[in-house]
């Protein structure tokens, strides 16, 4: 079991090493634990359980806003988000995220990845809106290459990826959970992108990863609309592949892995990257320009305004 977390270390090669200042200027900036202790703590915790491997990878002050496990036998990890009250994703979150994506892509023991949710009829409210609000320019900046990185590791993951969406699953929740290669949801709850109905645009790479998956047609009505489909919807459109009752969610996920696990690993890789390299390499190209265009967007006197009416919506709503 030690061994087995010794090699989830991240380790500083070269090609490795943009990611690794990245992540040490956000952990100065942030206050998060560093990569290497977030190492120790994983090399720590591990020992003291039998088929599960428990990370806690959160910093000091907030843990268990990411919990992940894996189980040696099956070698499925599940990423399980809980960030009350929403999961929204904001800067500290995502590079968890990434921190835990990275990790589990150079673990030769993981073979599979789940995606949920430990929060009552939640999976994931998108982006932080108040990371967009009155925000300071540097940190948005940071914020989206962020997300950007989030997208760029998930969607072009080697591993099996499932989403188990046991809730509600707006905006940036379901470009994560699109970003997998199943998606389970539970019924009666709402997916898509809905971006233009709080005033804002679904980036380009939003817009090519809802179109690989439910076809243009589909696509461009829903993002136009910014519409939220119920899970029944989502099924019909292709936007999610299986509705399941709520507690059968997780277990469905599991048993598609297992499907998926049965088909040459190698072969299945090559397809997967075949087909997913165009839309990353696209953003990989336009990496800069896209979070200029973001924070251009983003600042302007008329979105600022447009974000904060939203903000008060969602908190009278809330009262
Ligand atoms: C031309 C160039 C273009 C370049 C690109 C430019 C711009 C693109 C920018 C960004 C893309 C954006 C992606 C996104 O993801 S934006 C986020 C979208 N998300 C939403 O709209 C979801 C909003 N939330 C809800 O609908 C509901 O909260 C819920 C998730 C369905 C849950 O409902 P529930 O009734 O259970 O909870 P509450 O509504 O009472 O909320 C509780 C609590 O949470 C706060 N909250 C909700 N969502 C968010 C969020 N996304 N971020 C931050 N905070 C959130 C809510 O305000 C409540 O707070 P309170 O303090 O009042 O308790």
């Amino acid at each position: 079991m030690g061994q087995v977390q010794s090699r989830l270390t991240i380790s500083p090669t070269p090609t490795k090493l943009a990611w690794m200042m990245h992540l040490r200027m956000l952990t100065t900036m942030h206050g998060l634990c560093e990569v290497r202790q977030c190492s120790k703590r994983w090399k720590n915790l591990c020992p003291q359980t039998k088929n599960l491997q428990k990370c806690q990878m959160s910093s000091a002050g907030s843990s268990e806003m990411l919990q992940v496990t894996v189980d040696d036998k099956s070698g499925i990890a599940t990423m399980t988000m809980c960030r009350p009250p929403v999961n929204s994703l904001n800067l500290e979150f995502l590079t968890q995220i990434n921190i835990a994506l990275e990790k589990l892509e150079n673990s030769k023991d993981c073979s599979g990845l789940i995606i949920t949710s430990k929060i009552p009829k939640i999976f994931c409210a998108g982006l932080d809106i108040m990371e967009m609000y009155q925000p300071n320019v540097d940190r948005l900046q940071e914020f989206w290459r962020t997300l950007q990185e989030m997208y760029i590791r998930l969607y072009g993951s080697q591993l099996i990826t499932a989403a188990a969406i046991n809730g509600a699953s707006p905006a940036g929740g379901c470009l994560m959970a699109m970003s997998c290669d199943y998606r389970v949801m539970a019924p009666g709850y709402k997916i898509g992108l809905n971006e233009t109905q709080l005033g804002i645009v679904a980036p380009f790479w939003f817009q090519d990863l809802i179109i690989n998956t439910m076809g243009f047609r589909q696509s461009e009505m829903a993002l136009q609309l910014g519409t939220l489909f119920t899970s029944e919807e989502a099924l019909n459109l292709g936007m999610v592949d299986k509705i399941v009752p709520q507690e059968q969610v997780m277990e469905t996920a599991i048993q598609e892995i297992h499907k998926w696990k049965k088909i040459p690993g190698f072969a299945r890789q090559i397809t997967k990257s075949a087909l997913r390299k165009p839309s990353i390499d696209k953003l990989h190209s336009k990496r800069e320009e896209d979070i200029a265009n973001f924070r251009d967007f983003i600042t302007k006197d008329s979105i600022q305004k447009t974000l904060g009416m939203y903000i008060e919506s969602l908190k009278k709503k809330a009262k």
